[in-house]
């Protein structure tokens, strides 16, 4: 049996969403309510429509805790469960909020996903010579790429760890996005949640709303140089092999004090692979 959505239900999302409710929060609400999925989601592709027409409520006007992606550290753990693995917890900042994980992934994840990147990236590159459209980013002079959710075992595995450590849905999850700095790159200091004030933001959002959380995995370390910098903390995280930072963010906002960089590589490759978490599910 398949729940309809009533007028009811109807109501209540709108009045949630307009009280500044994260759609995240209230598919928690709905599902522990008793409504199956396929309600839940029916009911959200509805109103979501109807919403593409009418103004943002202008604040979160709640200040109830939505829920985030964050591991459990309850007890100040030294290991988690990664499901496959046992990662450990080297480092925690409350504000902004930042963990750093210990072997995240082994040698051989991490070779596996930069053989396979790198055929991709060799790829692109050769394509943008023969088109001349290569467009230089001077905030970014890394190279990367992006595999699909899923895309191949490795990539599913990871995923599925990753899902497990920061209690978040995979499917809330953007691809794996690897990105390769050879020495002088760099990647300058910034937010990776969409800015509320550029034109295009709406229509990136459409497809699963903010970015919340980020998740930097080390796969192959440069010599010397590419640490991961927060410059609101002034903390540096050495970019380890196998190890990984992530961070999160409950708002598209400096005051999460979420400002990151990659720190120019001075000596060797860096390589990195990211993962990007959505508000709700991107597809
Ligand atoms: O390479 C790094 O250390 C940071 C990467 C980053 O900020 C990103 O991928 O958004
Ligand atoms: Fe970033």
């Amino acid at each position: 049996m398949t729940q309809a959505v009533t007028p009811e239900l109807r109501a209540w999302v709108v009045d949630q969403l307009a009280a500044g409710h994260s759609v995240a929060a209230l598919r928690t609400s709905m599902r522990m309510a008793g409504w199956q999925e396929s309600a839940v989601n029916a009911a959200l592709t509805e109103i979501e429509r109807g919403a593409a027409s009418m103004p943002a409520p202008a604040t979160a006007a709640s200040d109830e805790a939505r829920p985030m992606p964050w591991p459990d550290l309850e007890g100040s753990p030294l290991y988690l469960d990664g499901g496959d693995r046992r990662v450990h917890v080297l480092h925690t900042v409350a504000h902004p909020r930042v963990v750093v994980f210990g072997d995240l992934l082994s040698d051989d994840e991490c070779e596996a996903l930069i053989t396979a990147a790198g055929r991709r990236l060799a790829r692109s590159l050769t394509v943008e010579t023969q088109t001349g459209g290569e467009t230089l980013n001077v905030d970014r002079t890394s190279d990367g790429m992006f595999f699909e959710r899923g895309e191949n075992e490795i990539v599913a595995r990871i995923e599925q760890r990753i899902a497990m450590l920061l209690r978040w849905p995979l499917e809330y999850g953007e691809g794996l996005q690897v990105l390769r700095y050879a020495p002088g790159a760099q990647y300058r200091p910034h937010y990776d949640y969409f800015d509320p004030a550029e034109p295009g933001t709406p229509t990136i959002l459409r497809r699963g709303g903010q970015r919340v959380g980020t998740l930097v995995m080390y796969l192959r370390e440069p010599v010397k140089g590419g640490a991961t910098v927060f410059p609101d903390i002034g903390l540096e995280v050495a970019p380890k092999r196998g190890t990984g930072v992530f961070f999160s963010y409950d708002r598209p906002d400096p005051a999460t004090r979420t400002l990151h960089g990659g720190a120019p590589v001075i000596e060797g490759e860096k390589w990195v692979a990211t993962k990007w978490l959505r508000e709700r599910e991107f597809s």
